[in-house]
């Protein structure tokens, strides 16, 4: 496909143990700037799949491309670099280091990801930005992330997961921590500034309330088989 920032062909993968889960995923693609909601029940394996987008599990068999590039055909380096460089992630936990400062969070990825690095030119003014942009207040580069509330660590994450402009961003359930009210600002901001980014986003939730945002809804039994050794 012409212009996908993700593309996956006959993915196959078991998590090892008894009760071993597998999934396989005939096809996927995620088109460059397209945002792409994957829905699924608790256990279905979505989460299993963003680690094996993001290369940090490696498929049993098939293809992931991420900007035209073979993630599992790198070695354990190039691939960490990759990733650092190609892929901005927002956790469910959002992963800040607690005790380091809102722009020591930010700027985190652009030290393993040199081509990131390359495309911003100051740093701490693109991180000031960034939180600008997502309504952080002013003055809160310098605080500890974790004196900062939920929503506005969340923030911070997506900061992070934007820096840089990555060309894929992958979302596991960022607004599970958040009132529903929160949730929809949240969203704004995220589809504002992945947008104003020309990245794209894959995000995963089991809420389908969220469907109506996104370009593209996707239900991972319709894309994937799972299957349990014990079943
Ligand atoms: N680290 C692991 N080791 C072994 N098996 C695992 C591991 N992580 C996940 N699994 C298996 O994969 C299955 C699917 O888990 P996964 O986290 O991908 O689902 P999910 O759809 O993201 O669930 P949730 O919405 O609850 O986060 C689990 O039920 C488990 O059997």
């Amino acid at each position: 496909m012409l212009n996908a920032t993700l593309e996956i062909n006959d993915l196959a993968y078991r998590w090892p143990g008894r009760d071993g889960f597998s999934l396989t995923v005939p096809h996927l693609t995620v088109a460059a700037g397209e945002t792409v909601l994957l829905l699924g029940e608790s256990g279905s394996g979505k989460s299993t799949l963003l680690s094996l987008i993001c290369g940090t599990v490696l498929p049993d068999r098939g293809e992931i491309s991420i900007a035209g590039k073979t993630i599992s055909a790198l070695n354990n380096g190039a691939r960490d670099t990759f990733r650092a460089d190609h892929i901005g992630v927002i956790f469910q936990q959002f992963n800040l280091l607690p005790f380091g400062s809102v722009i020591d969070n930010i700027l985190l990825p652009l030290r393993f990801a040199p081509s990131r690095r390359q495309r911003v030119s100051d740093a701490i003014a693109e991180a000031s930005r960034l939180c600008s942009a997502l309504n952080l207040p002013e003055g809160v580069i310098s605080a500890k992330a974790r004196t900062l509330s939920v929503g506005q660590q969340q923030r911070v994450a997506v900061a992070r997961a934007l820096i840089g402009t990555p060309p894929l961003i992958i979302a596991d359930e960022p607004t599970s921590a958040l009132d529903s009210g929160v949730q929809n600002a949240f969203l704004d901001l995220l589809f504002t500034q992945t947008a104003s980014h020309g990245s794209s986003l894959l995000m995963v939730s089991h809420d389908s309330r969220l469907s109506a945002c996104f370009d593209r809804v996707i239900h991972i039994e319709d894309i994937a088989q799972v299957k349990r050794a014990m079943t």
